[in-house]
Order: C-alpha cells, then sequence, then structure tokens
C-alpha cells in the first residue's frame, strides 16, 4: 500500500483517540495536519511552540506508539511550527535554530526501543522544524534601575523591583503589582525592571505590553479565530510586564483570557509584573478571582515624591542631559511642583529649552513664569473615584449612597451630575462610567448628561451645585 503522511498521521489518530479523552484529543489532537512523510519521518504541523511543549510533555509516549505501529522502529517524528508572531513583534518568526538536541524526555523513559540516527540525539523524535522563537521584549533600555532615583515614596516598591530582577519567578513577589498615581514611575520601574532582567538572563523571554494593546491583540484574535495562538503565545513568555492593568475593568473576556495566561505562567514560575493606577482593593470591575490573584504576591505603591527626592530627580535629569542651572532654581522647581515626577521633568525640560531658545539666562524670573503656565496648564486628571467622592462629599453623603438604586431625587441628582462629571473630567467610555458610578448601563450615563444639563438651564439651585462642584473638582 502506498503510505502518505495522511493516511500514515489518520492511522495514528485513530489509535490516539482510543486511547485519551475526547476533549484531550480535540484540544491537542484535532488541529494537527500532516505535512510530510519521508522516508521514516513524519512532519506533523503544530500551531504554536507551546503546542509541541505540551505534546512532548503530556503525549510523547503515545505518539511515539502509535507511530511506531505504522512506521516501525525507526519511526521519527518532525515538528513543524507555524506561527505569526502577531502578538510581541511586528515581524513574523524567522530565525532557525538547530533544535535536534531539544529533548523533555531521556531515551530510558521511553516505552519503546530507541535507535538514534545521529549519535547525539538523545530522543528518536527529532524536531528540526523547531524555530526559535524570539519575542521582541518591547523595553526602552533608557528607563532603568540606575536613573530610577530613590527615595521614601518609592523604596519598597524599587527595592521589590530589584529582587524581581535578582530573581525573576523565584520570589514572593509574584505576581509585583506597582501602583500609584499618574506619572510617579509605575512605567519607568517597570522597564527597569524588564531591562535588569534581560541583561542578567539573556536567554528568558520578557514582554512589556500595555493593558491597553494586550486588549487590542486580544480581541483582534477574536476577530481572526486565532485565539488559542493568542493564549500560546503569552504562555511562552517567560516575564510578562503588563502596564495598567486597571484597563482590564468592565473587559470580561480580555479578563477571562488573562486569568488563563496568568495561572499558567504562575504554575510554570514564570514572573508576572502589573502596574496600574489603584491598589487592587480600589479596583472597579475586575473579576474577584482575578482580584485575588493581584493580592498573591506584592503590592507596592509609589508616592508623591518628598522634596530631596524631587530634587534628586531634577539634578539627576540636568546631569544626564549635561545643562547646568543654578541651584535656587532647581530648589524653586522643586517646591513648586509637587503633583508628580512626570510634570516636574516637563518643567524643567521648557525651562531649559525657554534658556537656549530665546538666549535667556536662567533666572528666578524666568522659572517663575514657566512654573506658573506650567502649573496652570496641566490640568489634573481627575478619576471617577475621585469625582464620586466629591460630588457626595458636597452633597452629605456617602459613596454607596450615591450609587445606590434608591429613586429619591437629590441622591439621583448627586448620581447624575457624578455621570456628568466623569463624562467630562475623564476618557472613560459611558459603558465605564455607567459600570463605574452604581452599575449602571451607558444609556443611563447618556441620560444623566442630558438632563444635568436641562437642569442647568431651568434651575437656578441645581445651576449653583453644578458650579460649585465644577470649581472643586477644577482646582
Ligand atoms: N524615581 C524616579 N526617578 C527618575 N525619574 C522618574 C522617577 N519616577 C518617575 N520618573 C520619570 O517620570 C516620568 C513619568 O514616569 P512614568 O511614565 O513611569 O509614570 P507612570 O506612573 O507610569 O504614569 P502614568 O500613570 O501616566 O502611566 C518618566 O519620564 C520617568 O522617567
Amino acid at each position: 500500500m502506498n503510505l502518505t503522511a495522511q493516511s500514515v498521521w489518520d492511522n495514528c489518530l485513530s489509535f490516539i483517540e482510543d486511547n485519551i479523552q475526547p476533549q484531550a484529543y480535540k484540544t491537542w489532537f484535532a488541529p494537527i495536519k500532516a505535512v510530510k512523510l519521508t522516508d521514516n519521518a513524519l512532519s506533523i504541523q503544530v500551531p504554536s511552540k507551546f503546542f509541541y511543549e505540551w505534546l512532548e510533555e503530556h503525549y510523547v509516549k503515545l505518539l511515539k506508539v502509535a507511530l511506531t505501529k505504522e512506521l516501525g522502529e525507526n519511526a521519527k517524528l518532525v515538528y513543524i511550527i507555524k506561527m505569526e508572531n502577531t502578538y510581541g513583534n511586528q515581524r513574523p518568526f524567522t530565525e532557525k535554530i538547530p533544535s535536534s538536541n531539544r529533548t523533555h524526555l531521556q531515551p530510558q523513559e521511553l516505552d519503546v526501543p530507541v535507535k538514534h540516527k545521529n549519535p547525539e540525539l538523545k530522543n528518536p523524535f527529532v524536531i528540526p522544524g523547531i524555530r526559535n522563537i524570539k519575542i521582541e521584549s518591547q523595553l526602552n533600555p533608557n528607563y532603568n534601575f540606575d536613573n530610577f532615583l530613590e527615595g521614601d515614596s518609592n523604596r519598597l516598591a524599587r527595592s521589590a523591583g530589584l529582587a524581581v530582577a535578582n530573581k525573576p519567578g523565584g520570589t514572593s513577589f509574584n505576581p509585583l503589582l506597582i501602583f500609584g498615581g499618574v506619572g510617579l514611575g509605575k512605567t519607568h520601574l517597570a522597564h527597569a525592571i524588564g531591562v535588569d532582567i534581560k541583561d542578567k538572563y539573556p536567554e528568558k523571554t520578557v514582554l512589556y505590553i500595555s493593558a491597553e494593546k494586550f486588549t487590542q491583540q486580544f480581541i483582534e484574535s477574536v476577530k481572526k479565530n486565532t485565539r488559542n495562538d493568542f493564549i500560546h503565545f503569552y504562555q511562552l513568555i517567560d516575564v510578562l510586564i503588563i502596564d495598567d492593568v486597571q484597563f482590564f475593568s468592565g473587559k470580561s473576556g480580555t479578563q477571562d483570557v488573562f486569568f488563563h495566561i496568568f495561572n499558567h505562567l504562575h504554575q510554570n514560575g514564570k514572573q508576572v509584573i502589573l502596574t496600574s493606577d489603584k491598589a487592587p482593593v480600589d479596583m472597579q470591575d475586575i473579576e474577584q478571582r482575578l482580584l485575588s490573584r493581584f493580592k498573591w504576591g506584592l503590592s507596592a505603591e509609589l508616592q508623591t515624591p518628598d522634596y530631596e527626592t524631587r530634587i534628586s530627580i531634577l539634578k539627576n535629569k540636568l546631569y544626564r542631559d549635561g545643562v547646568d542651572m543654578p541651584e535656587e532654581i532647581i530648589e524653586y522647581v522643586a517646591k513648586n511642583i509637587k503633583t508628580n515626577v512626570r510634570e516636574l521633568e516637563g518643567a524643567i525640560i521648557s525651562l531649559i529649552a525657554q534658556s537656549s531658545f530665546n538666549k535667556r539666562e536662567v533666572t528666578i524670573d524666568l522659572a517663575t513664569q514657566i512654573v506658573e503656565k506650567f502649573v496652570k496648564n496641566t490640568k489634573r486628571e481627575v478619576s471617577i473615584d475621585y469625582i464620586q467622592k466629591v460630588v457626595s462629599d458636597y452633597f452629605q453623603m456617602d459613596v454607596a449612597t450615591l450609587q445606590s438604586k434608591t429613586r429619591k431625587r437629590h441622591i439621583v441628582q448627586a448620581r447624575q451630575l457624578a455621570m456628568f462629571f466623569a463624562k467630562k473630567f475623564t476618557k472613560a467610555s459611558l459603558a465605564s462610567i455607567g459600570s463605574q458610578i452604581g452599575k449602571r448601563d451607558h444609556a443611563t450615563v447618556l441620560h444623566a448628561c442630558k438632563t444635568v444639563d436641562n437642569l442647568a438651564e431651568t434651575d437656578k439651585q441645581f445651576r449653583k451645585h453644578l458650579e460649585d462642584l465644577s470649581k472643586k473638582l477644577s482646582q
């Protein structure tokens, strides 16, 4: 009989199907394609490297028996991985490595006697088709530990980051969740950990990705029916860094997929590093099972830097840029810009730019003008939580009352005002605003905004509330 790759594989499949659970068969064998048969070597195509590793770990004996039945004792299996790296990198995988000695099993563990064609091979299953999956880490080398200045405000998070970088996956800080307000260095620290790990363990696969991009990739994979590839891709990573996980709020599909990826990585001793603008206890619309995982490791807060730290950050920046600046100017900027590090850096950069473009000496006068302008122009970003707090304080109720289902007029109006300001002052979608303010839907938020506009025109008392609150939130 003329053997073809397909006929051999079909026979293997019937044997395998009789010997494992239907679900396992469907998951791990149905997606495989037989590609080529040369001599006694059958090449099969698997969807990902993870898939291949799983087969080798769990089903290599079964495969060996099935294939030996078909092709005799010298049967060989060649894996070919077909996977476009559409997740971490922009380019498809191209590197090839001689991988014939990459094995999971020692020969004595196999049921079937082993004959080596190549004496170096310890496993009869040759895998020359395997490609080296080179995932670009997407790390920014400019964000490192050397230029992440230490102070009381970040000591815990920085030290935990260093510990993780020394032993990724090997500390109890897994996941490491870095949280804190806008511009306080979460992204910088997350990159610094990744950069340091890459330095110390170049063979480790590190990937930095924003939660937003992760979500987009996931949605895309659902559209293209490549959800499994998406999951497999992330399961290959040794150190996964996801920035701004609060973005997962209200996105149940993304949370679900991340939950599975997280479990796999954690169980396999891989490191997960997350950043968020709030502590897990304050996160809204994140499933409980995910929140509880966030709390497994360490949550370390980045706080507003104190005066001394602000001075060292400024001096360090100036030193690195090779710029001299009088001490009193540095002190002036550090004293007046307290809110976050990004603003601090922004002000000093404007100052340097102004003085060099206009060939003006940097004087206290110039610093005063720029800092004032800078502070005025930098609108403080307000969160939906903050808005709810301000509105409920104003109406002397607690946030739970504001969010409650009651139809009492003054509470409904407070809730509508909170929705109105959330739409005005944040970038959150109507759906997200609704879900954060008492689990309402987007239509309710839209209705609230229209009601506020109408009442502002017709009700003097209401207009006063609106103006007062507007002032408070813009302070
Ligand atoms: N301790 C620090 N030492 C030196 N530079 C810092 C420090 N903390 C923050 N920065 C700098 O401040 C700027 C803002 O930091 P970063 O973008 O990491 O903040 P973030 O907390 O991620 O902000 P966001 O909430 O907007 O995502 C960056 O240029 C970063 O290099």
